[in-house]
C-alpha cells in the first residue's frame, strides 16, 4: 500500500464502524474532542485529493466582496451551510437518473464533501442529510477541532432503504477554539401542533475573541410540492422556538437551512419579515441586493428536471453584516446532467458566508 494510502487510512480508517451509528441514542453531544488525536487540515486534504485522483478537478467558486463600510476588529465568523445529500437516499431513494452510480460510491464521495470542508475551512458547520455522523463526519471533524451536535430525523427515510446506515438528520459543528458553547436545544418542529418528522438544533455560542454571543440554527424543512402550508406552519414554529433562545431578538442570529421552499412560499415571508430582524445572506450577491440567487439546488430526478432555490444563511440584519459570500457553481460548471456529479457530490450547493458583529447593533437587533 503506497505511502499515502497508508496515510489515508490512518486519518480516515480511524472512524468507527458503521454499525456503531445505530447503537447510539437519538442525540448526542459529541466526546470532548480533547481526547482524539488532532488531524492537520493539509494532510487530511491531501489524503481525500489521493482517493479522488481518479476524479476531474474540483470546481474554482470564489468569494465575492460584500464589504460594508463597517470595519470590523475581529476575524469574520465564517458559516457553511450545506444538505449533503443522505447516502442512502443518493443510492437508495432519490432517483438522480442522470448520476451515475459510481458517482455516488460513498469512499469518494464522502472525500469530495470533506475536500470542500476542508477547502472553505468554515468555523461553523450547518449540515442537512447527515446519515454517516457517527462514523465519519464526527470522529473526523473532532479530530479538526470541531464539536458537533446530531438530532436525526424522528422517521428518517434513510431507514427505509436496504443496507442504510442508520437515520438522517441536522449536524451542527463550531471549531472549539473560537467559541465556547453557552446553550444547545434540539428542536422537533411542530406544525398546527402536531409533531413532525422534521428537526432544528439551535446553540447560543460565545466569541472567546470579543465574548460576543450568537445563536446559530440548522433545520430542514419537509419536502415536496403540496406541502407549502406545513413547511410554513414548521417556519413559524422554529420562529417561535428561536423568538425565546434568542430572548425576543437581544442575541443575534444566523439561521441555515434546506427550507425545501422558493423565496415565493409563505415560509420565506414569514422569515423576511420576522420580528427578528432578518435577511437572507444570499439576496446580497444580486445586483440589487434584493432577489434570491436563481438556484442552489439543480437535478435531474425520473420526474424531470428540478431546478429551485430552497436553501438560505438568514441573518439578524442590524447585529451582524456579511463581509463575502461564496458565489455559486455556473451552468457550465454544473454541466448537462446537473448534480449530484463525478465533480460534485450532492444535488445541493454549499452555500458559505463570512459574517461580523456590527460595533455597536444600531437600534433593535
Ligand atoms: N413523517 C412520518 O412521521 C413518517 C415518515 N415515514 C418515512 O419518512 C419518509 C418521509 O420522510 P420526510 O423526511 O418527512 O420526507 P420529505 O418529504 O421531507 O423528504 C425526505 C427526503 O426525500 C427527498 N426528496 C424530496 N423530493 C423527492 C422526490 N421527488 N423524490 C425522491 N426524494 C425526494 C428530500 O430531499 P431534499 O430535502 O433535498 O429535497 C428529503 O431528504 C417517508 O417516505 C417514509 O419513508 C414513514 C412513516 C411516518
Ligand atoms: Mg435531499
Amino acid at each position: 500500500m503506497g505511502n499515502g494510502t497508508s496515510r489515508l487510512y490512518s486519518a480516515l480508517a480511524k472512524t468507527l464502524n458503521s454499525s456503531a451509528a445505530s447503537q447510539h441514542p437519538e442525540y448526542l453531544v459529541s466526546p470532548d474532542p480533547e481526547h482524539l488525536e488532532p488531524i492537520d487540515p493539509k494532510e487530511l486534504l491531501e489524503e481525500c485529493r489521493a482517493v479522488l485522483h481518479t476524479r476531474p478537478p474540483r470546481f474554482q467558486r470564489d468569494f465575492v466582496d460584500l464589504r460594508t463600510d463597517c470595519p470590523s476588529s475581529h476575524p469574520p465568523i465564517r458559516v457553511m451551510q450545506w444538505n449533503i445529500l443522505a447516502q442512502a437516499l443518493g443510492e437508495g431513494k432519490d432517483n438522480f437518473v442522470q448520476c451515475p452510480v459510481e458517482a455516488l460510491k460513498w469512499e469518494e464521495r464522502k472525500c469530495l464533501i470533506l475536500e470542500e470542508i476542508l477547502a472553505y475551512q468554515p468555523d461553523i458547520l450547518c449540515l442537512q442529510e447527515v446519515d454517516h455522523y457517527f462514523d465519519t463526519f464526527q470522529p473526523l471533524l473532532s479530530r479538526l477541532g470541531y464539536q458537533g451536535t446530531f438530532f436525526p430525523k424522528p422517521w428518517s427515510p434513510c431507514l427505509d432503504v436496504e443496507h442504510n446506515n442508520g437515520p438522517d438528520g441536522c449536524a451542527l459543528f463550531f471549531l472549539q477554539n473560537r467559541f465556547k458553547l453557552v446553550n444547545s436545544a434540539n428542536i422537533r418542529l411542530t406544525a398546527m401542533t402536531l409533531k413532525t418528522n422534521q428537526v432544528a438544533i439551535a446553540q447560543t455560542l460565545e466569541c472567546k475573541e470579543s465574548s460576543r454571543q450568537f445563536c446559530i440554527a440548522v433545520t430542514h424543512l419537509k419536502a415536496r410540492t403540496g406541502w407549502e402550508r406545513f413547511r410554513s406552519a414548521q417556519g413559524c414554529d422554529l420562529l417561535q422556538n428561536l423568538q425565546n433562545i434568542t430572548q425576543g431578538a437581544k442575541i443575534p442570529l444566523i439561521v441555515c437551512g434546506d427550507f425545501n421552499a422558493e423565496p415565493t412560499e409563505e415560509v420565506y415571508k414569514h422569515f423576511a419579515s420576522s420580528s427578528l430582524n432578518l435577511n437572507s445572506a444570499y439576496k446580497l450577491l444580486s445586483a440589487d441586493g434584493q432577489s434570491e440567487p436563481p438556484y442552489t439546488t439543480w437535478k435531474i430526478r425520473t420526474s424531470g428536471e428540478c431546478r429551485h432555490t430552497l436553501d438560505y444563511i438568514w441573518y439578524s440584519k442590524h447585529a451582524l453584516s456579511v463581509r463575502s459570500a461564496l458565489d455559486l457553481l455556473t451552468e457550465e460548471q454544473i454541466g448537462p446532467n446537473r448534480l449530484p456529479s463525478f465533480n460534485y457530490p450532492s444535488d445541493h450547493l454549499s452555500l458559505v458566508c463570512d459574517f461580523s458583529f456590527n460595533e455597536e447593533p444600531d437600534g433593535l437587533l
